[in-house]
C-alpha cells in the first residue's frame, strides 16, 4: 500500500515514528512534509498536497491510502476534505478508525498528535489501514449521495 503522510510542526517527531513504522510494515510511504521544525508552520498545504496524491494514485489504479495529523487533527481533517474525492476521517479510538474504513470508506485518516501517545496513535493508523470497506448497499448509497453533492457544486463553480 502506499501511504501518503503529511503533517505541520505539532506532528512532526510523531512523523518520523510513524513513517518508519510504515515503511518496516511494508507499505511505501511519501511525505508531503514539513521537512524541518518550523514551529509557525501552516498544515493547510501540507495535508492538501498529500490528500490531492491520494486522490491522483486512486484514479490510477494505485492503492493508497492518505494520513494526516497536527495537533487535533481538526484543521488537517478540513483542509484534507477541501480535496475533490477525498473522504477524510478525524479518528480517536479504534472504533472510529474502523468505522472509518467500514462505514465511510474514509480513504484519508486524520489524528491528533498531541491527543493520544504515540503507540495508540499507531495503533488507530494500522486499523485504518488494514479495515476493509464492507460495502453494505447503505455506506454505498450515502458515500454516492456526498459524491453526488460534491461532483454537481464542483461543475457549477467550474
Ligand atoms: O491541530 C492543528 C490544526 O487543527 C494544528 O496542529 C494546531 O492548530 C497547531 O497549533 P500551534 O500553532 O499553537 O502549535
Amino acid at each position: 500500500m502506499r501511504i501518503h503522510i503529511a503533517t505541520d510542526h505539532a506532528g512532526l517527531d510523531f512523523s518520523r515514528t510513524l513513517q518508519s513504522h510504515l515503511t518496516e510494515a511494508g507499505h511505501e510511504v511519501v511525505d508531503h512534509g514539513p521537512e524541518t521544525y518550523e514551529p509557525l508552520d501552516d498544515y493547510p498545504g501540507f495535508c492538501i498536497a498529500a490528500a490531492e496524491a491520494v486522490v491522483r494514485d486512486r484514479s490510477a489504479g494505485i492503492d493508497a491510502l492518505g494520513v494526516v495529523f497536527g495537533g487535533s487533527g481538526n484543521g488537517e481533517q478540513i483542509a484534507a476534505n477541501k480535496v475533490v474525492g477525498v473522504r477524510a476521517a478525524l479518528v480517536w479510538n479504534e472504533s472510529t478508525a474502523l468505522l472509518a474504513r467500514q462505514h465511510n470508506d474514509a480513504n484519508v485518516i486524520s489524528i491528533g498528535a498531541r491527543q493520544h501517545t504515540v503507540e495508540e496513535a499507531i495503533g488507530f493508523i494500522d486499523s485504518f489501514i488494514a479495515e476493509p470497506f464492507s460495502h453494505d448497499e447503505r455506506h454505498v448509497r450515502r458515500i454516492g449521495q456526498i459524491a453526488d453533492y460534491e461532483r454537481s457544486r464542483h461543475s457549477a463553480d467550474a
